[in-house]
């Protein structure tokens, strides 16, 4: 079976600053949940740019459903992205002024192929996700800047999973809420992703978490590189 992601010999550096990240060798299956930890500033973050096509390798290879990623223009791989991926940021990086729903289906503007895989109108699939993620319906039509951090959270994650996105990525998406939250929010998402068959990559630091998922990968050691 083809790995969803596959790198090898992996190198990036931001300009002007010594190499940031080498990894020898990361391959991931379709539907498995990786949680990524390390010290801060180790490059979990950039490492999240680069599976997303945000930024561009410096050397190596970095696949992504077989698309080697470093090869593709930059627009090219903002059309990969808007297509197969859905991203949970850290401050969400929701439209504030727009409704829950606006909110949620925004990710389908730029993607016929997300637009494609929709089981049911696009506001129904909506509401199918948010219903999921017990955003009580109430809340549907209010503007997001007005909902709370933990049902913001929620709507993120509702525009992350709509459309079916073979990838989903989180980036520290439960720093903001207590513990007990936290783990409740995983939960939900890791249905939603096994009902989807989408794969998550997590980077997180609460190390509470870390016995919820399939496979642990910690920075400093992917950064190790295997004697010649
Ligand atoms: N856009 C950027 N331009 C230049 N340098 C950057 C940029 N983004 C991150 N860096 C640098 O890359 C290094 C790693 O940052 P990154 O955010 O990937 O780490 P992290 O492991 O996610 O950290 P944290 O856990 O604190 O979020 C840092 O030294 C940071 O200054």
């Amino acid at each position: 079976m083809t790995a969803l992601i596959s790198m090898e010999n992996l190198r990036f550096a931001w300009p002007g600053q010594p190499e940031l990240l080498h990894i020898a060798r990361l391959e991931l299956a379709a539907g498995e949940r990786i949680f990524i930890k390390g010290p801060s500033g180790s490059g979990k973050s950039t490492l999240l740019g680069l599976l997303a096509g945000i930024q561009r390798a410096s050397q190596g290879r970095l696949e992504v459903l077989g698309q080697d990623l470093s090869r593709l223009s930059g627009r090219a791989r903002d059309r990969f992205r808007a297509d197969h991926l859905g991203y949970i940021f850290q401050q969400f990086n929701l439209l504030p002024f727009l409704s829950v729903l606006e909110n949620v289906t925004s990710a389908l503007i730029f993607s016929r192929h997300k637009r494609a895989r929709l089981q049911a109108p696009a506001r129904e699939e909506a509401e199918r996700l948010l219903g999921e993620l017990q955003l009580p319906p109430g809340l549907w039509q209010q503007p997001v800047h007005r909902l709370s951090i933990g049902q913001q959270q929620r709507v993120a994650a509702a525009r992350a999973l709509i459309g079916r996105p073979e990838l989903v990525i989180a980036d520290e998406p439960t720093s903001a809420l207590d513990t007990d939250n936290r783990a409740a929010f995983i939960e939900l998402l890791f249905n939603e992703c096994n009902l989807q068959g989408s794969t998550l990559v997590f980077v997180s630091h609460d190390p509470h978490l870390e016995p919820l998922f399939s496979r642990v990968v910690s920075l400093p050691e992917l950064n190790k590189v295997p004697p010649c």
